[in-house]
C-alpha cells in the first residue's frame, strides 16, 4: 500500500485537502484527529498529561481543558516535549492499528495527514510527501480566524513548527494554498488524476 505524508504548517489547509481527496474516494488518516481520540477520558495518555501539567488542564466534566494546555505548551517547547513525549506513541500506535486495517482491506493508496511529520521525523513511515504551502500573513489570517487567537497567539503556534518555505523544499508534491477553496480544489482533483487515479492498479 503506497502511503501519502500529507503535511503544511498549522493553518496551511491540511484538512480542507484531506477532506477533498476523502470526496475522491481516497483513505486518509488524520493525526489530529487521532490525537484528540487519545486524550479522551479514561485514555491513559490523559491520565499521564494530568500527572505532568496537574488538574488545571482538566475541565470540571474529565475532559481535557485544551486551550489551557495549549496556553501552556506553545509557549514552553520543553513542556510542549513532555507532551509529545505523551502523545505521539500513543498516535503512532493507532495509525498503525489504521494503516493495517486499511493494508488488509486491500487499500492501493491512504493519506497521513500530520502536522508535525518533519518536525516529529516520522517521514520514514510513509513513501512520499505532499506539503499544503501558503504564505506567512495569510497563514496568520486563517488561524486567527478560524480558532479565535490573538496575533501573539497565532505566531506562538506558528514558531513552534519548523517553517513553511523549509517544508516547501522537502515535499515531493507542494499544493499552493493562498488562492481561494476553488483553487484548492483545481489542484487536488488535478492531482488525484495525475498521481493517484492514473496509476492507480488494477484491481485484480
Ligand atoms: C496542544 C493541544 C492540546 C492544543 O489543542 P487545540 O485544540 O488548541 O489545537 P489542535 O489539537 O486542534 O491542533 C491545532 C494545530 O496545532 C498544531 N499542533 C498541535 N500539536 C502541536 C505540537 N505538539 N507542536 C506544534 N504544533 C502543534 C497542529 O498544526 C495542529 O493541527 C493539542 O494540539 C495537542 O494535544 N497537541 C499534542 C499532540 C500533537 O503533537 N499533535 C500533532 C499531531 S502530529
Ligand atoms: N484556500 C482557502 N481559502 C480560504 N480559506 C481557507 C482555504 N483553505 C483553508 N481555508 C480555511 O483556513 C483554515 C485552516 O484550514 P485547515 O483547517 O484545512 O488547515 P489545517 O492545515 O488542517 O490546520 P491544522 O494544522 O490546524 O489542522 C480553515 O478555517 C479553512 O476553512
Amino acid at each position: 500500500m503506497r502511503i501519502i505524508g500529507l503535511t503544511g504548517g498549522i493553518a496551511s489547509g491540511k484538512t480542507s485537502a484531506a477532506h477533498l481527496l476523502e470526496r475522491l474516494g481516497a483513505a486518509v488518516i488524520d493525526a489530529d484527529q487521532l490525537a484528540r481520540e487519545v486524550v479522551q477520558p479514561g485514555e491513559e495518555a490523559l491520565a499521564q498529561i494530568v500527572a505532568s501539567f496537574g488538574d488545571k488542564i482538566v475541565n470540571p466534566d474529565g475532559t481535557l481543558n485544551r486551550a489551557a494546555l495549549g496556553e501552556i505548551v506553545f509557549a514552553d517547547p520543553a513542556a510542549r516535549r513532555t507532551l509529545e513525549g505523551i502523545t505521539h506513541p500513543a498516535i503512532k500506535q493507532r495509525a498503525e492499528e489504521k494503516l493495517e486495517r486499511l493494508r488488509a482491506a486491500g487499500t492501493s493508496t491512504a493519506f497521513y495527514v500530520a502536522p508535525l511529520l518533519f518536525e516529529a521525523g516520522i517521514t520514514s513511515r510513509v513513501h512520499e510527501v505532499w506539503v499544503v504551502y501558503l504564505d506567512r500573513e495569510t497563514q496568520l489570517q486563517r488561524l486567527m480566524a478560524r480558532d479565535g487567537l490573538s496575533r501573539e497567539a497565532a505566531l506562538s503556534r506558528i514558531a513552534s513548527q519548523m517553517p513553511m518555505e523549509e517544508k516547501k523544499k522537502l515535499g515531493k508534491v507542494v499544493i499552493d494554498n493562498r488562492g481561494s477553496k476553488e483553487e484548492l480544489e483545481a489542484q487536488v482533483l488535478k492531482l488525484w488524476r495525475e498521481e493517484i487515479a492514473d496509476r492507480e492498479p488494477e484491481r485484480e
